[in-house]
């Protein structure tokens, strides 16, 4: 006993060092800069601003609590990172619009740096000609709207395999996020990497296990000068780790197609060519002007991988969420997809174009639950000035997606979901009107776009048509927990369970 209580004491007085030491710094690198010219900060949260800005981590809700407070563009200090966080639709135009090159870099993290190979992945590349040709690739190979038609027999075999699965437990409680979740990344696999990995399973994990890393260890990118940090916190043993896991599956992926290229060449037969296909012409090869290493290939893996699916998956957990929390919207949302299948007597893709109301319900949850909040973080190539202020070179930018989406004097009702809000309203998704941004604007503006949004579409399409959904008993609407995960992609906390209720299985039973 007497041990324990004097090893917690010392932890606790390290910690307690550690504690005072950083806040000291943080108070010193305000005092270093002047604010005189910087927009109004630097800012910090009452009480609990000082842990927050040490653990580097501030959530899309903290940061719209403070800009009620202090206004819709702020200059923070988050450990030694100058920060600016945009929470209007006019400041977000000026940083992705008007002054769009100028913000179109990332700013390197400890998490782009080991998983990402030195940030040689699309996301995070610094803005350039690499990141270009990688984007133009992945563009033309995979994402491009005739590409991602062409995806339609993947998507639908993959919805079929989940209706029937489904469909063997229906009267059951299932955990309805997983289900989403394996079929989506399925999708992705089959349709950048030609097949399911054999380490499907392993291969999603990895990937969760790096996106709740990333939600935690901001510590270390708060004070990039203290190396040590990422040490003590054990951040880059853990990114290690994670990366050695993913390496393996990837080199696999590689290999095989490899393989399969040699074997092809062996019987001058064609194939189909896929995403990684393509990239491996590029393999060492400076015939086309641009060439990749294996490491810069494993990094396009990943990002498509989790970028392609984690994305797609958490937007239709949150849109069946809210429409068990709202049934009216699930009713009405139902009586058009059931109208439409019935009437062209076929339950596929080709119809969800005819589906107006489901496409603002896809709407409407972007807009309450944009799957990365914070989009992505800019980082600011040149000096640059914005309203009067002057916005220092390598400043950090964060658009605050979420809040903008929810700001009272673009939305009436905020908080509350209603699709019909989007009825005959010239928003889109197309980052043109800064009122709603889910996939960001500007140059670096998400390249999946298309993929994502038939990915979300057609398992709502399907799941509202087969079945009839509700609570596990006892489980009332109120008791939804809505609390998100948070990251980089944002979840809900709890895994949505429901009870499935076969409503039409006659499709699935003809095949
Ligand atoms: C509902 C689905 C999706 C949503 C809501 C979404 C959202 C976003 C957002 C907000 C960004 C940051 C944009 C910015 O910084 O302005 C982004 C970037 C990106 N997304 Fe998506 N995304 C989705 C689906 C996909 C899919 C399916 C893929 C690929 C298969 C994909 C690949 C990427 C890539 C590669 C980037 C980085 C682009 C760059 O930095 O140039 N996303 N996405």
């Amino acid at each position: 006993m007497e041990l324990k209580l004097s090893s917690f004491s010392v932890l606790f007085t390290f910690f307690l060092f550690v504690f005072m030491v950083l806040n000291i710094l943080i108070k010193r690198a305000k005092t270093v800069t002047s604010a005189s010219k910087l927009p109004p900060g630097p800012w910090k949260l009452p009480l609990l601003g000082n842990i927050h800005q040490l653990l580097g981590s501030l959530p899309h809700h903290a940061f719209r609590d403070m800009a009620k407070k202090h206004g819709p563009l702020m200059y923070m200090k988050i450990g030694q990172v100058p920060t600016i966080v945009v929470s209007s639709p006019e400041f977000a135009k000026e940083v992705m619009r008007t002054h769009d090159a100028i913000f179109a870099s990332r700013p390197r993290n400890l998490t782009s740096e080991i998983l990402l190979y030195d940030s040689t992945d699309i996301v995070f590349a610094p803005y350039g000609e690499y990141w270009r040709q990688l984007r133009k690739i992945c563009m033309q190979e995979l994402l491009s709207t005739s590409r991602v038609e062409s995806f339609r027999p993947i998507r639908e075999e993959e919805m079929f395999s989940l209706v029937e699965s489904i469909a063997s437990t229906a009267g059951s409680t299932i955990n309805l996020t997983e289900r989403i979740k394996n079929s989506t990344y399925s999708i992705t696999s089959k349709a950048a990497f030609g097949k399911k990995s054999e380490d499907h399973e392993e291969f999603i994990s990895t990937v969760e296990e790096a996106i709740e890393e990333s939600g935690g260890f901001d510590l270390v990118n708060s004070f990039p000068s203290f190396s040590f940090l990422a040490a003590i916190t054990r951040a880059r043993t853990k990114l290690e780790s994670i990366k050695r896991r993913a390496e393996r599956i990837m080199e696999k992926i590689i290999k095989e197609h490899e393989n399969k290229k040699s074997a092809a060449k062996n019987t001058e037969s064609q194939t189909d060519e896929d995403l990684v296909d393509v990239l491996l012409k590029f393999h060492n090869n400076g015939e086309h002007g641009f060439s990749l290493t294996t490491d810069n290939i494993k990094a396009v893996i990943w990002d498509i991988f989790s970028a392609g699916s984690e994305t797609s998956a958490t937007a239709v957990d949150w849109a069946m969420t809210e429409m068990i929390k709202n049934p009216r919207v699930m009713k009405k949302v139902q009586n058009e997809i059931r109208e439409v299948f019935r009437r062209k007597g076929s339950v596929d893709e080709t119809s969800i174009s005819e589906m107006k109301y489901l496409k603002l319900v896809v709407k409407e949850t972007l807009r309450l639950h944009p799957s990365a909040p914070l989009l992505l973080p800019r980082e600011c190539r040149e000096k640059c000035e914005i309203n009067g202020y002057e916005i220092p070179k390598k400043t950090r930018v964060v658009v605050n997606a979420w809040a903008i989406g929810r700001d009272p004097r673009f939305w009436t009702e905020p908080e509350s979901f209603i699709p019909e809000r989007f009825l005959n309203s010239p928003k889109d998704y197309k980052g043109t009107n800064f009122e709603y941004i889910p996939f960001g604007a500007g140059r670096r503006i998400c390249p999946g776009m298309s993929f994502g949004l038939v990915n979300v579409e057609l398992p709502l399409a399907m799941l509202l048509y087969h079945f009839d959904w509700k609570l596990p008993d006892g489980v009332k609407q109120e008791d939804l927990n809505m609390t998100e995960s948070f990251s980089v992609t944002v979840r809900r906390k709890d895994d949505l369970h429901l009870i499935p209720i076969a409503h039409d299985l006659s499709p699935i039973q003809q095949i």
